[in-house]
Parts: structure tokens; sequence; C-alpha cells
């Protein structure tokens, strides 16, 4: 379609990039729009529209980046499960702007619906006005929407304002069976409000009632379920089948009017899916906000909605048959620092060998096992040569048998490993990958320690965000080539410049370990062993000593 001077600046922000009704949006839409709508205007003699002419006044730069936006309008839930909550959870998680129009507010739970307070459609109308009017929306989605005057309210919204795709999740009745929408208002949704949808994602109890009733058992009705409700008007259609019986995989029916895609996935057991629906829905049309074609973002969005099930499946919230999931992927993780690792963790710190646990044929869990049992307080996996696959399936073992001491599990070099096996973090050396670029990949919440030399080192290690230091070695030892040693001068020197935690590591042992703790600093917290408790037969037996020893040494010293 050809824009013409006459048209309105905000229909050439949005109208222009719209592809043509019935095209599939294969092609990404433009990022930044910024500087082509001023490029546009230009060349069409339009003058720049206000919020460009202010921001052109306050010397502000008009081509700078412009944030896909999701405007939904929906309603709240005051459990934060489902609707609006959901919806600014599932956008914030795919790092999509999200504005909200709350159309009703409900008084919801785990159990169900208590009450409803449908918003008075001209009020309404004024967010949906205050929001397009001025802030860029890319794409619209809409949850619930109680009765037909917001549906009308909406598409004349739509009509001034228009988007470059619409989102239409049919909220009518919450899993648990509480109606949300006035049944007056399947009239409208059949209508109109399907005509204006780029994809409807309606579930199966919503896919019957807008198809009369229809029954819809098996993935096959819910082929022809989806083909019938694109006879409607929109351009695409997701047909979900999380309300399929427990037997079937959670399989939805994508269709776009000429090809169909069951989209699969393991069906996760759990009594927290409050709020798949919704979160499915914010999650597609952010996907589209950001330049996915829809095919693309509506596989993304189930595989978002999967694994986030999948981490919440045993999170317990509220009394209800329908528990909320966790939109961050993060309640799952109970990992014993919770990002406060205060050093303290630091006073038995024991490194594994696998050399040593081969000689005494003993497996890498038991030998961790046998170490907390004695008294570490932090466990480092020190894998050199270990396949990948077998390195993760190891660390993810040895952090079941270390989060129930509250025992740290750090992987050594490996960020992948600990990415994968979700370890409490990593301990890298001065030729590994850089603490400052690990931080970035591990996030603020896990631990980093950093071997270090020197008090350059030392300071570096500090300003790349890591946790603490180990310095060493201290004497010279045979579980590392060629390293040169520091001695306790070394060491003292280090501590006393390290803003971090220290701890001592090189050929220490039972008869020189309160030697080096006994140097001073306060912020000397421990020492890291390896063959002092891994080269022998018991291993629960040497740290027990070491850790008595060490313990005895620290009261006295008290
Ligand atoms: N137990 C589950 N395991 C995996 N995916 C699920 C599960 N329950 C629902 N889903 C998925 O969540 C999305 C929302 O589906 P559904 O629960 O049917 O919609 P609604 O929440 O609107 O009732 C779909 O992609 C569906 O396949
Ligand atoms: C405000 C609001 N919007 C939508 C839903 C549907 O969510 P679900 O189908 O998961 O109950 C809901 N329960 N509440
Ligand atoms: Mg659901």
């Amino acid at each position: 379609m050809a824009c013409s001077g006459l048209l309105s600046n905000s229909f050439i922000a949005n109208k222009c990039f719209r592809p043509r009704r019935h095209h599939k949006l294969a092609v990404p839409y433009p990022r930044s729009f910024s500087s082509s709508r001023v490029h546009l205007a230009q060349n069409l003699g339009i003058s720049m529209s206000m919020e460009e002419n202010g921001a052109a006044k306050q010397g502000l730069d008009v081509s700078r980046k412009k944030l896909p936006h999701v405007l939904t309008v929906a309603g709240s839930d005051s459990g934060a499960g489902a609707g609006i909550q959901a919806d600014l959870k599932a956008c914030a998680a795919r790092g999509v702007y999200c504005s909200t129009v709350i159309t009703a507010v409900t008084a919801q739970n785990t159990v169900g619906v208590q009450g409803v307070n449908i918003v008075p459609d001209e009020f309404v109308a004024q967010q949906l006005k205050s929001v397009l009017s001025d802030m860029e929306v890319d794409v619209v989605k809409t949850g619930m929407l109680p009765s037909i005057e917001i549906v009308r309210v909406l598409q004349q919204s739509l009509k001034e304002f228009p988007v470059r795709a619409v989102v239409v999740d049919p909220v009518m009745v919450s899993t648990s069976g509480d109606v949300l929408a006035d049944p007056s208002i399947l009239a409208r949704f059949r209508e109109e409000l399907l005509m204006m949808a780029d994809i409807v994602t309606p579930n199966l109890k919503e896919t019957s009632t807008l198809l009369g009733g229809m029954r819809l058992e098996t993935v096959d009705d819910m082929r022809r379920a989806a083909k019938l409700l694109h006879s409607m008007g929109p351009r695409s259609v997701l047909v979900k089948g999380g309300d399929l019986p427990e037997s079937f995989d959670a399989v939805d029916v994508f269709f776009d009017g000429e090809e169909y895609h069951e989209l699969h996935s393991p069906r996760v057991k759990t009594r927290n899916t409050h709020g798949t629906g919704c979160t499915l829905a914010s999650c597609i049309a952010a996907e589209l906000a950001k330049g996915s074609s829809m095919l693309s973002a509506v596989k993304l969005a189930k595989r978002y909605v999967e694994t986030a099930l999948e981490y919440s499946k045993d999170i317990i919230l509220g009394n209800g048959a329908q528990g909320p999931f966790d939109h961050f992927l993060r309640l799952k993780h109970n990992t014993s620092t919770g990002g406060t690792f205060s050093g303290n963790e630091l006073f038995l710190y024991a490194v594994t060998d696998s050399g040593m646990n081969e000689k005494w044929e003993r497996p890498m869990e038991v030998a961790v096992k046998e170490a907390i049992e004695g008294g570490a307080t932090i466990i480092q996996l020190r894998e050199k040569d270990a396949e990948t696959r077998k390195f993760i399936e190891t660390a993810k073992a040895c952090l079941k048998i270390c989060h129930p001491y509250k025992v740290p599990l750090l992987i050594n070099d490996r960020i992948d490993v600990a990415l994968a096996s979700d370890a409490d973090g990593v301990h890298v050396g001065q030729s590994d990958m850089p603490a400052r670029v690990a931080r970035i990949l591990l996030g603020p919440d896990k631990v980093i320690g950093v071997s270090c030399k020197t008090v350059e080192q030392a300071h570096q290690a500090w300003l790349d965000g890591a946790d603490y230091i180990g310095c060493g070695g201290v004497y010279p030892t045979s579980t590392k080539a060629n390293n040169s040693t520091v001695g306790l001068d070394g060491l003292k020197t280090v501590c006393l410049a390290s803003k971090l935690p220290v701890v001592a590591i090189g050929g220490i042992n039972a008869s020189n370990a309160i030697t080096v703790l006994g140097i001073g600093p306060p912020n000397l917290k421990g020492v890291a062993v390896v063959s002092t408790v891994f080269a022998r037969s018991s291993v629960v037996g040497e740290t027990r000593k070491l850790h008595s020893m060490l313990t005895e040494a620290v009261l006295k010293a008290n």
C-alpha cells in the first residue's frame, strides 16, 4: 500500500510497515523506525510529529534505538499468575517493553476467581489513547475483554492507531472454570475481533465455544477446528492443547491458511499451569515485536512456556489447584549461596582430582559426599580431561549431593558446564575466560573465583566482579605442573592488597595448614586442598582430620 501525503503521522509510523493482510509475517519488521519515520516524513513533505519536535528541541537524538513494545489489553489477576501480571513478566523475560491497558480487576488466587470489577469502557478507551497516541506500540496483545463495549473501543482505537500485529487470546473462562467474559461477547469476537487478529490463540474450551460447542478430543479435532477458525478471519490460528488428556503430549496446532504445524512438547507434570495461555500469547507478541515471523514466534513462545513450567514444577504457592509458575526461571534455583557469598565458605575448600578417584576406584559423587561429610565447606570440580557430556552429568549429580548440606559446588574453568548444570559458580585461572566475561555469562548470583599470584591480578579480579581469589601455589605441588610458588610472604602480600576474600592453595596439608592460616590477614578465609583429602583411601577420614585441626586452631586463635 502506498503512503499518501494526507495520512496522519501515526499512520505513517505504523501502517506503512504493517504487512498486508493475507500475507504471512515472514519478513522481519524493521527494528528502528524513528529515523525512517523522519526520512519518510521529509519525503512526503510532512513535518515531524510533536514528540519528535519535542525531542529535537531538547537536543535528543531522534534516531535513538527503539525498544520493541507490546501493549497488553487484559485483566489484572491479583494472584499475579495470569492476566496483565503474566503479560508483564513474559515480556520482561523476553526483553520487550510492555505497556498495559487494564480492562478489569479480578480478585483471584490459586483457588479461583472470587470477584470481577469491570473497568468502564470510556476509561479503557482513555488508557488506550494515552498509550497508543504516544508510545510507538509494535504489537497489541489482548486477553480478558469482559464486555462488548470494551471490544468495541478496542476496535476503534486500533482503527485510529494501527499497529503492526494483533495477537488475540480469546480469554473467556479461567482454568478454574470462572467466567471472565460476558457470553454476549461471543458474537462480537466472531464477527469483529477475529478479523483484526494476526493470530488467535484459543484453548480447547474457547475453541469449542467459538465453534458453537464442537467436541475436541484429539489432535485431528484440533486441526479441523483450526481450519474452521481460520475461515472466520484471523491470519493464523493456534489451537492450544494444554487441556488435552494427560496421556497426550502438550500439543498445539498452528494453521496459517496454507500449512498445519503440530507443535509438540513433553507434558510437564505440575499443578503450576495458571497463566500459561496469557504467557504464551504475550511471548508470541514479544517475539513479533522483535521482528520474528509468526511461526518462529509461536515456536519460541511454546518452548519458553515449556521451559518455565519445567523449572517451576515443584514450587508451592497457594492452596488451590492452579499454581502460578516462575517466568524468570529462577525459583527452582535453590542455590546454597543465594547470591550472598561471604567468603566463610572458603574455610576448607576441596578441589577434586579424577586421577586420584580412579586410583581408588571411587566415583566422583562418592568422593564429593565423603569430603562434605568430613567437613569440606566448598567443592570445586576440576576435570581437565572429562568429556563435556559426562562432566555435565557429574556436575548435576554432585550438586544434588552438595545442596542438602548447603555446600556450594564450583566448576573449574568450564563456564559452559557451570551453566548447563546450574552449578553455583566457577573458578577460573589467569589463562581461562576472563572473570569479567564469565560474570556477564553467569549473571549476578553465581560465585566466581580467580587464581591470582600478584597484587595486580587480585585487583583486576575485584574489578572484574569476582567473589574471591585463590592465591598460590603457596608450596610446590604435584597436582599442578610447572606452577611457580608465591610462598607465605607472597600470600600475605596478596591478602593485604586484596579487597576480596582469599583462599590459599598449593601444597597445603595437615602439617602446614595451621601455619598458612596463621599468617594473619582477616581476609584469608581458608585453605584449598587436593591430594591431602583425595589421594588417600578414606576421603571422609582425611577431610575430618584436617577440619578438626583447622577448627581447633581457629578457636585457639580467638
Ligand atoms: N502441563 C503442560 N506441559 C507443557 N506445556 C503445557 C502444559 N499445559 C499447558 N501447556 C502449554 O501451555 C500453552 C497454553 O495452553 P493451555 O493451557 O491449553 O491454554 P490456557 O492457559 O489458555 O488454558 C500451550 O502451548 C500448551 O501446550
Ligand atoms: C485476569 C485474567 N486473565 C486471564 C486469565 C486466564 O488464565 P488461565 O486460563 O490460566 O486461568 C485469568 N485467569 N485471569
Ligand atoms: Mg492454561
